[in-house]
Order: C-alpha cells, then sequence, then structure tokens
C-alpha cells in the first residue's frame, strides 16, 4: 500500500507536486493520469526514495522508501526504461543488480523468460528497441518478487501484442495481491487496464476514483434510441418523465429513463426500434472533461500553424 499525506514538491518557483493526499491499495492496478507537467514523475520518484518531499510525506507499507530494509524486494519500478549501461547485455544488467540483494541468476533468468527477453538476453543493451527496454526494464522491477510496483508509461513502445501481454501481466500481479501503480497517456488502454484512477492537474489530485465511476459519470442514464416513429415515441417517454433530444432523423438521445423501460414503452405502443444504446462515458471524456483546466501545454490547432508556414 502506498500512502501520500500533503505530499510537495518544490523546484525553485515551480510546484510540481501540491500537497497530495492518496492511497494506492493493493489487489488492484491504480492508473496515474495526468497532462503534460502535472506531477505524475516526480510523485513516482518521491515514492521510490528518488526526489526527496519538501513537505507532507509518502509511504510503502508504512515507511518511506529510504526506511524498507531489501527495497527490491519491497518495491519494483520502472521510471526510466533508458537507464541501462547500453555496453552491457539485458542478462549482465540483471545480475548486476541482482547482486545488490543476493538474488541468484536463477532468478534473473526467471523474469527474462516472463518478459519474453530470452533469445536476446545476452545481447547489448545498446541494440535493443523501445519495446525491448521496457520489456527489460519490468524485468528488473520484477526482480525481487516486489510487493508493490510502480511503473512509468511501461507501455511506450510496445507492439500491440506487447500492450496486450503487458496488460495480462500487470492484472494479474495485482490479482496476486500486490500494489500496481501505473502512468499513461494512453487512456483506452489504462481504461482496459487499470481499476481505479487518480487524475492529476498541475500538482493537484483533480480526481481519485473506481474506474466504473469514472466511465459510467454524468452520462450513464442517457440511452441513445434509433426510431423511425420518433414523432409517437417522444411523447410517450415524456409522459414517462425522461427528458429528449432528438437528431433528425430517427435518432433520440433520452435522459432519465433506462433502456428496459424506453423498450417496454415502444414494445406497448407497437413502435419499431432500430437501436437501444445506453451511452456511457469514455475514461478520454471524462479525464479530458476533469482535467480541461489544468493543462499546461496546450497546442493551438493546424490552422494556425498552416498560415505561420512560409509559402
Ligand atoms: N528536476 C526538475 N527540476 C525542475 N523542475 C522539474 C524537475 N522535474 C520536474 N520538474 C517540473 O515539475 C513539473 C512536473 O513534472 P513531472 O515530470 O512530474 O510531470 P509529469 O506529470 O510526469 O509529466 P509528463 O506527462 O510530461 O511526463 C513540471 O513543471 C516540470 O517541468
Amino acid at each position: 500500500m502506498i500512502v501520500a499525506q500533503s505530499l510537495t514538491k518544490r523546484y525553485g518557483a515551480t510546484t510540481a507536486v501540491d500537497g497530495v493526499d492518496f492511497t494506492v491499495r493493493p489487489g488492484v492496478v491504480t492508473g496515474f493520469l495526468g497532462p503534460n507537467g502535472a506531477g505524475k514523475s516526480t510523485t513516482m520518484r518521491m515514492i521510490v526514495g528518488l526526489d526527496h518531499p519538501s513537505g507532507g510525506r509518502v509511504t510503502v507499507d508504512g515507511k518511506p522508501y529510504a526506511r524498507l530494509g531489501a527495497p527490491l524486494h519491497r518495491v519494483g519500478a520502472l521510471l526510466d526504461a533508458s537507464a541501462v549501461h547500453p555496453r552491457r547485455s539485458a542478462r549482465n544488467h540483471l545480475l548486476a543488480v541482482a547482486a545488490t540483494h543476493r538474488i541468484g541468476a536463477r532468478r534473473v533468468d526467471e523474469v527474462i523468460a516472463t518478459v519474453g527477453l530470452d533469445a536476446v538476453a545476452r545481447r547489448h543493451v545498446d541494440g535493443y528497441s523501445l519495446g525491448m527496454r521496457q520489456r527489460l526494464g519490468l524485468a528488473g522491477a520484477m526482480l525481487g518478487d516486489p510487493d508493490t510496483l510502480i511503473l512509468d508509461e511501461p507501455v511506450n513502445g510496445l507492439d500491440p501484442d506487447g500492450v496486450v501481454w503487458m496488460r495480462g501481466l500487470l492484472r494479474d500481479l495485482a490479482a496476486q495481491g500486490r500494489t500496481v501503480l501505473l502512468s499513461s497517456h494512453l487512456m483506452t488502454e489504462m481504461a482496459l487496464t487499470a481499476d481505479h484512477v487518480i487524475i492529476l492537474g498541475r500538482g493537484r489530485v483533480v480526481a481519485d476514483a473506481p474506474m466504473s465511476d469514472l466511465v459510467a459519470g454524468a452520462d450513464a442514464d442517457t440511452v441513445q434510441v434509433r426510431t423511425p416513429q420518433v414523432a409517437t415515441l417522444t411523447p410517450l417517454l415524456w409522459a414517462e418523465g425522461a427528458t429528449v433530444t432528438r437528431t433528425p432523423p430517427d435518432l433520440l438521445s433520452v435522459a432519465g429513463l433506462g433502456a428496459p423501460r424506453i423498450a417496454q414503452v415502444a414494445a406497448g405502443a407497437g413502435i419499431v426500434v432500430n437501436e437501444l444504446t445506453p451511452v456511457t462515458r469514455s475514461l478520454e471524456d471524462a479525464y479530458l472533461e476533469l482535467t480541461r483546466d489544468d493543462v499546461e501545454y496546450r497546442s493551438t490547432g493546424t490552422r494556425r500553424i498552416a498560415r505561420e508556414m512560409p509559402r
């Protein structure tokens, strides 16, 4: 379990992390989201003792990282996949890390197999693709079989097979009762992987909620109804207390009445319904709405770029 209390980090005049409180629980994958510069990496670095808080504290299983004995067995981190000596092989890199905790070669070969690098483990890392480096970083994080995993953008550079594999692995690790904190800008992937989400905006927590709450959200009871008989169905839905918005020629957006009741009303009046779809909000919609005021780096759009291009 990771607990942050009033956690703060200032770099000169910049407050990167501004008094955040959150708990990352075991047994689920927790997604860590936020616009560029929101403070995710800084928070992760503080969790693993690579940065010191300017205020507040963060603990793993009740202790600051620096006070955990044999930290590789407690916390595994993948924060920067490029942080490996390029002239070392993956296996030698992992053997060197393993030696700091008296972890043997057998475990090194086990994690190499788990991340699918067996065939290239004896090659220099400088020939590795970004996806291979991510796999190696994950192998390093898992080396000590830790209860807590902290992974900054681990799916960057992975091919579609790799993304699906990573999703399954992270979900398995959480199902084994581990604490998994994962940052990513890929909303669709995050929606498939995480059970709980913490969103930062300008160094503050703007959301801390189960994924199901975020993706259902405000639009959960809106239903899209497609019927050739909109004029007949609309007053019947009004009579049931629904709010109905019409998009010609045949689409109704119905709020305040669930799909089963709409189907009953239509069937009772002999109205043909071609589509009945409950509209759920995507994680991306929820994220964009929650961070609308917290985006530090916003593009100006392609039209302006086109105007400024030399002819
Ligand atoms: N070592 C540093 N020195 C000075 N400022 C820093 C340092 N590290 C981070 N910052 C600043 O702190 C803020 C938060 O940065 P951080 O990298 O934690 O954001 P992030 O949410 O991980 O962003 P991204 O999604 O782009 O990775 C930014 O304004 C950044 O410029």
